[in-house]
């Protein structure tokens, strides 16, 4: 597993774009036949990606956590982003087809990831946090959470945010997890843009063609930079970070957070002329 220290804003800006990438790009979590995990201390979210083949990957612990079980102090919110799969929960499968969202709760101790078929293997990305009490392992299926309509064609922003693990949905301790998709022809996510001073809060984009790109702002709202982010990278918005983009070719993307609150209102919105 990765560790990644939590940074100042004031930093961001003596950032080369090496540097950037080094602490808020995630770009190494799915790899065949592997599980990957990076540590963040931005509210000790862990990211991880499962991508099993011809057998099933099981969740583990990691040394950085001091614990036998992954799930023994965490929660995680798991969506497939890849060809359909399976997540067996202490022996309770799960069937998930790309885009559904489970939510194993604390306490979990046998979690295996499958994929249908080896030729066309689904992608597990995982978002943990603490958790400080046990809630019920839950499935949400592609299209089934709350669905938001955000945007219009005119401003190149129409997308629906898939809602699933929130405080009006599948209930956690602290993650919030949805899948927001963007409609032909769009390209914006999340504009006007936000910060949350609140929640730490990752994309991970997906859907993007090989070779297309997203275009992924960040920093404090006056101190904007941005990271070229491909298919299936993950990037991590501290509190005090924008987190908007926009794609050179279609995507869709997962975000997800944790941190003091679980409300999805709570953003202080800023407008593009307040933006630098
Ligand atoms: O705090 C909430 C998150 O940034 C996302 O839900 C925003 C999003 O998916 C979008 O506007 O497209
Ligand atoms: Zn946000």
């Amino acid at each position: 597993m990765e560790l990644r220290h939590a940074t100042h804003p004031t930093q961001v800006p003596t950032f080369d774009t090496a540097a950037l990438r080094e602490n808020y790009l995630v770009d190494n979590l799915f790899a065949a036949g592997e599980l990957r995990a990076t540590y963040t201390h931005e509210d000790r979210i862990v990211l991880a990606g499962a991508v099993p083949t011809d057998s099933a990957i099981r969740m583990t612990s990691f040394d950085q956590l001091r614990t036998e079980i992954f799930f023994e102090r965490r929660e995680a919110g798991i969506v497939n982003v890849g060809g359909s799969g399976s997540v067996t929960v202490d022996g309770e499968r799960h069937p998930m087809e790309k885009g559904s969202c489970l939510y194993v709760g604390r306490g979990a101790v046998e979690v295996d990831f499958a994929s249908d078929a080896a030729g066309d293997p689904a992608a597990f990305y995982v978002f943990s946090a603490p958790a400080h009490a046990s809630y019920p392992t839950t499935l949400t299926r592609a299209g089934e959470g709350t669905r938001r309509q955000l945007g219009s064609s005119e401003t190149s922003n129409e997308r629906t945010i898939n809602q699933y693990i929130h405080a009006d949905g599948v209930r956690s301790c602290q993650v919030v997890m949805g899948v927001t998709e963007l409609q032909t022809g769009s390209m914006w996510n999340t504009m006007p843009a936000h910060t949350h001073d609140r929640r730490t809060e990752c994309y991970l984009y997906f859907d993007v063609a090989p070779e297309h790109r997203v275009v992924h702002i960040m920093g404090e709202p006056t101190e904007s930079r941005h990271l070229i982010v491909a298919d299936r990278e993950a990037v991590i918005s501290p509190s005090w970070s924008l987190h908007c983009g926009f794609g050179t070719g279609s995507y869709s993307f997962v975000w997800a957070m944790a941190g003091e609150n679980q409300a999805f209102d709570d953003m202080d919105h800023v407008q593009p002329s307040e933006l630098r």
